[in-house]
Order: C-alpha cells, then sequence, then structure tokens
C-alpha cells in the first residue's frame, strides 16, 4: 500500500464551515442525555489534561513567565474554561465558522464580567487557518505565543498540500523557541486498519461512522484523502486523512521538533496514574458508572457493550472482602464509543529554532516516495519517524 502525491480534489473549508455554523450549541441537560455524554467528556478530560500538563512543562522552564496561546480552529469555545484554569495571560482564538467565534466571544465577556475582568485577554478572529496568514490579523502586530493549540482540527488542513503549509506556517511562525504546538486529531493508521478490516468502504457503529468515497483500499494520496466523519449528533462533514510522517517533515520545515506522539488510548492509561488527572476524570464524568447508579440506565444497550467492564469488576469483586457494605463501582466506556475515542492521537511538537519558512511552496509531496503506514495501530510511539 502507498500514499501518492496528490493535491486534494475540491475546496470543502466553506461545506466544514457551514456545518459548524449550524450547530447548536446544547446546554448541559440535552447534553447529559446525549448517547456520547461520556465520550464527549472523555474527549474533553483529554483536551484537559493535555493543556494542564503541557503549561505546567512551560512553567517548568521559566515559573515567571506570561503565556501567550494561539488556538486554532477553537470553535465555540469549549476549551476557555481550561485556559481560565491553567491561569494563562493572554489568548487569541481563530476558526473559519463566524457563529462560533461569536459564540465563543459571547462567553469568555460573560466570564469576564464574572470574574471582574480578573482572567486572560483574549483576541477573536474568523479566518480560514488553512488559507489566511494569521500573523496579518492579530492586533498586536509583534505578537508571540508560547503555547499553540489545534484541537480535533488539524486533519481538515490536510485536504492540500498549500493548507497544510499555511496552518503548519500559521502554528509554528509566532510560536517562540521552547514553545509547544499540541493537539489531537484521527491516527490515519487506525482509520485505514479499521477500513481494510470492514467489507466496504466504511466503518463503524451506532456512534460514529467513517465512509471513505474511494473504492481502493491500497492507495491513498498524501493530501485530500477526503473521508466523510459522522458522530453522533455532533459531526457530519468531510476530513481528511493525516499522514504522520508528512506531517512531520512539513513541522520540521517550520522548525518543529516531535516530542511526543500517543493515541488515546496511550495517553488514558499514562496519565490515569497521576493524581490530578484521575480526580478530573471523575470531576469531568469521563467516564460512565458501572453498574450504573440506582435508577439510571445504562448509555448503551447493548450488554456486550460493557464485557470488559463486567469482567474487570469480577476480577476486583473476588480480590475484595466481602465485609463491605457499598456495592463495588468503577468507571468505562461503552464499547461503542470506546471505538469512537481511540480513533485519535494526542501530539506534541515542540519549536526548536527559528527558521525561514520556504514561502515558495514546494510540495513536500512530489519528494515523497511511497511511504506505507503499517496498518497497525499506535505504532508509531515517541520520537520522530522520517516518511520516506
Ligand atoms: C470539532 S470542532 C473543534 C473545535 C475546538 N477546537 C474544540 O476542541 O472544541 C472543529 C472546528 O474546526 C473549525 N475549522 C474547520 N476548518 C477550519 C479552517 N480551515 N480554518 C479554521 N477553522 C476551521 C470548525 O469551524 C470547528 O469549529
Amino acid at each position: 500500500m502507498a500514499y501518492a502525491p496528490g493535491s486534494g480534489s475540491g475546496d470543502h473549508s466553506q461545506t466544514v464551515a457551514n456545518h459548524y455554523n449550524k450547530l447548536e450549541e446544547s446546554g448541559l441537560e440535552q447534553r447529559s442525555r446525549s448517547r456520547i455524554f461520556y465520550l464527549r467528556n472523555f474527549n474533553n478530560w483529554i483536551k484537559s489534561v493535555l493543556i494542564a500538563r503541557t503549561l505546567e512543562k512551560l512553567r517548568a522552564k521559566d515559573p515567571k513567565r506570561t503565556i501567550s496561546v494561539l488556538d486554532l480552529c477553537s470553535g465555540k469555545g469549549g476549551d476557555l474554561l481550561k485556559w481560565k484554569k491553567g491561569k494563562i495571560d493572554n489568548l487569541v482564538c481563530a476558526d473559519i465558522a463566524a457563529t462560533s467565534v461569536e459564540q465563543s466571544e459571547i462567553r469568555y465577556n460573560e466570564n469576564r464580567q464574572r470574574e471582574g475582568n480578573r482572567i486572560f485577554d483574549a483576541e477573536f478572529i474568523v479566518a480560514d487557518c488553512t488559507k489566511d496568514r494569521l500573523k496579518d490579523k492579530y492586533k498586536n502586530t509583534d505578537q508571540t505565543f508560547d503555547l499553540v493549540s489545534c484541537q480535533f482540527s488539524f486533519h481538515y488542513c490536510f485536504e492540500s498540500y498549500s493548507q497544510a503549509f499555511m496552518m503548519l506556517r500559521n502554528a509554528s511562525e509566532c510560536l517562540r523557541v521552547g514553545g509547544y504546538f499540541i493537539g489531537t486529531t484521527p491516527d490515519s493508521n487506525e482509520l485505514i486498519r479499521r477500513l481494510r478490516k470492514s467489507s466496504g468502504n466504511s466503518f463503524g457503529n451506532e456512534v460514529y461512522n467513517i465512509s471513505f468515497s474511494q473504492e481502493d483500499k491500497t492507495n491513498f494520496p498524501l493530501f485530500g484523502a477526503m473521508y466523510n466523519f459522522h458522530l453522533e449528533g455532533v459531526v457530519d462533514c468531510p476530513e481528511f486523512l493525516v499522514y504522520f510522517p508528512m506531517l512531520e517533515r512539513l513541522a520540521a520545515q517550520f522548525g518543529l521538533k516531535l516530542v511526543k506522539k500517543w493515541s488515546f488510548a496511550e495517553f488514558f492509561k499514562h496519565n490515569v496514574r497521576h493524581k490530578e488527572s484521575l480526580t478530573l476524570l471523575s470531576t469531568m464524568q469521563a467516564l460512565e458508572p458501572f453498574p450504573s447508579i440506582g435508577g439510571t440506565e445504562p448509555m448503551s444497550t447493548e450488554k456486550d457493550d460493557y464485557k470488559y467492564a463486567h469482567q474487570f469488576l469480577s476480577s476486583l469483586t473476588e480480590s475484595h472482602s466481602q465485609d463491605h457494605r457499598r456495592p463495588l463501582r468503577i468507571g468505562t466506556l461503552s464499547q461503542a464509543e470506546w471505538d469512537a475515542a481511540t480513533i485519535y492521537l494526542v501530539f506534541v511538537f515542540e519549536k526548536v529554532e527559528d527558521v525561514s519558512p520556504p514561502f515558495v511552496a514546494t510540495p513536500a509531496s512530489q519528494r515523497l516516495t511511497s511511504a506505507p503506514p503499517s496498518g497497525n495501530s499506535n505504532n508509531d510511539g515517541e520520537g520522530s519517524k522520517s516518511g520516506s
């Protein structure tokens, strides 16, 4: 199987913007009734931990430093609270969906009022982060960042080489040396592995579905490898495979070096050992109580969806003393939600040098010989891996 050079077949940015603009903001009550209530909370937990750990790393290097953040594709401001908890000083949010940007600005202003102005300063920009140069849009012409975050959105830029180039330019151009570029995005190896296991051109379950329009399961273009992603009640739009070795290569041109890449499963296992992250897991209701708490129905009606939780609980019960009064209860995700969560990976790049970016974009794809992903999930581990 090979990745072939490609430049993307069409412009889907507007389709994506329209989709997110139309998306209603759901209230807490509505969210808690959603089939993916715990999945959404789990994804939020991943982001919270990633953000908190990265801010810790920045502060360990220089405790007194003020912290400026760029949130690329910031959406409706779902991470505003995380930035507040992280006690950052400045935030710039940019997103293509004008309605979302407006909603996030309102949310920020309400928050600022409640806090008597004692929260970070913020700026909100409507922009296509894959086509517009953000440096030209910041209020502060000398703007620099310590952290750039791109959550659940980076994949949109792999529509074409020039879009990926601009996204990385935006991510790195104002990032200071020693700063980090962090994000979450689908793992193309995992998507292709699941696609190949399926009999047709799509796969999924009751909470998510991914369908490819191309018939060929062996060759994918480096850019513009499109699939439709459907997540129950939240997302239904075109996305693009991010071939990670290509991302690393492009990032290197902008002075960004991969520090770490984890699958969500690895990230969870690693961070759940951390006391604060464990506490946060329960505060954020990121896992479903099993067995369910009196009177509440389990999220999934499929008994098999809790097979592993059941086995784990039985093993605990056997080793647990019999005289306790409260029933043993653990946290889990239904299998369908876990399968949707484990499509994703977490990445952390560090800006290691200020480079003059190659502003004339010679498609690196032209220079990349076929570089097959192994078809194995989570196999790249730590550090960088060349794509050719
Ligand atoms: C799944 S949402 C994630 C939002 C936010 N980062 C979060 O984690 O809550 C994807 C976001 O990417 C934005 N987006 C998609 N393509 C974009 C582009 N080309 N430029 C800027 N934003 C884009 C969408 O408008 C949407 O708000």
